[in-house]
């Protein structure tokens, strides 16, 4: 689907997306879409395929499955590539070049390079232009791999783990940079990220992977609003009636207390405590429950041959 201008509406679009590493299958059947202008938390356990995914996006990783297009255009088109900058988790920069070197070696490689839009970025860390990278510290590397990815000015950011080696403060820091420069080039920005916090306060859309397949996709308000956490005295063994009516993601039971995680498909009966959960709550009730159906919103849905089904919603406290 295209805007007015022309422009795909979606930054990213996988159908039946797949990678395998010999034996391994990194990424399988995934189908979900990523609207542009969003700013996207990707999470999931260790070895749930984050980064093979940033790296099919960032056409460092080839698809061995299924199709993925960036701002509709297939990823194998190179015409795509100086929209997209990819951060990598090791954030790899030469040690013994100066900031300046850097920012130099990326106006070289980049026609549409912003020189102003990087200095600022170095600047407001009050790095010194002439220190060499080996010498700053992991949060002073990050503002300049973040500098050399927005000085591209790209349409997508792919981030992985950018703010894993940082103190809280650096974090909140890059984290602040991040998105006003993202909100002001206009960017879609894909992170990866195990600190649920970090993906809280930043991101409005999220995508939950666990063994190379979607577990949660979309508005992260949407995602969240889908779902009540309920708690009560347990009468009876196992899940009581009322709240197996429902799509239960996760359950259990400590002494006479039970909690549940539901998606609800009505109003939920019974002398229970309703409540809204918190982003913590949910990803982890999927990540510990591989059999809970994967809910993915109406925006990051892909319907077809390749497209996940989903249950229909009812949402009710
Ligand atoms: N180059 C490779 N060769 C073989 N297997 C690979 C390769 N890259 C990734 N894998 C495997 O693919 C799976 C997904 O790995 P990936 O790095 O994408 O996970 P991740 O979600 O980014 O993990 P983490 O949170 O630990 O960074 C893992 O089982 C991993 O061992």
């Amino acid at each position: 689907m295209t805007t007015a201008d022309g422009a795909s509406r979606w930054a990213l679009e996988a159908r039946g997306l797949g990678k395998r590493f010999r034996r391994v299958r990194a990424v399988q059947d995934f189908s979900v879409r990523i609207p542009a202008g969003a700013v996207c938390g990707l999470v999931g356990p260790n070895g749930a395929g984050k980064s093979t995914l940033l790296g099919m996006a960032a056409r460092i990783l080839r698809p061995t499955e299924g199709s993925l297009r960036v701002f509709g255009s297939p990823v194998a088109d190179p015409a795509g590539l100086a929209d997209t900058a990819f951060l990598a988790q090791d954030k790899p920069l030469f040690p013994q070049f100066t900031v300046e070197d850097t920012l130099r070696m990326g106006r070289e490689l980049n026609p549409r390079w912003d020189q102003a839009v990087a200095e600022r970025i170095v600047r407001s860390g009050k790095l010194p232009l002439g220190a060499r990278v080996g010498s700053l510290s992991g949060g002073q590397r990050s503002r300049v791999a973040l500098a050399l990815a927005f000085g591209k000015r790209p349409r997508l950011l792919l981030l992985d783990e950018p703010m894993a080696d940082l103190d809280p403060l650096a974090a909140h820091e890059v984290a602040g940079l991040l998105l006003a420069e993202a909100a002001e080039q206009g960017a879609t920005v894909v992170m990866s990220s195990h600190r649920l916090a970090d993906v809280a306060t930043m991101c409005d859309h999220l995508l939950a992977v666990a063994g190379g397949r979607v577990r949660l996709a979309g508005e992260t308000d949407e995602l969240l609003a889908a779902h009540r956490l309920v708690t009560g005295v347990r009468l009876t063994d196992g899940v009581p009636a009322e709240i197996a009516r429902h799509t239960v993601v996760e359950s259990r039971t400590t002494g006479r207390q039970f909690t549940a995680l539901i998606r609800p498909r009505g109003p939920v009966e019974g002398d229970w405590k309703i409540v809204e959960p918190g982003l913590e709550e949910v990803l982890l009730g999927y990540l510990r429950s591989p059999a809970a159906p994967p809910l993915l919103t109406a925006a990051a849905r892909i319907d077809g041959p390749h497209g996940q089904e989903q249950e229909d919603q009812e949402v009710t406290a």
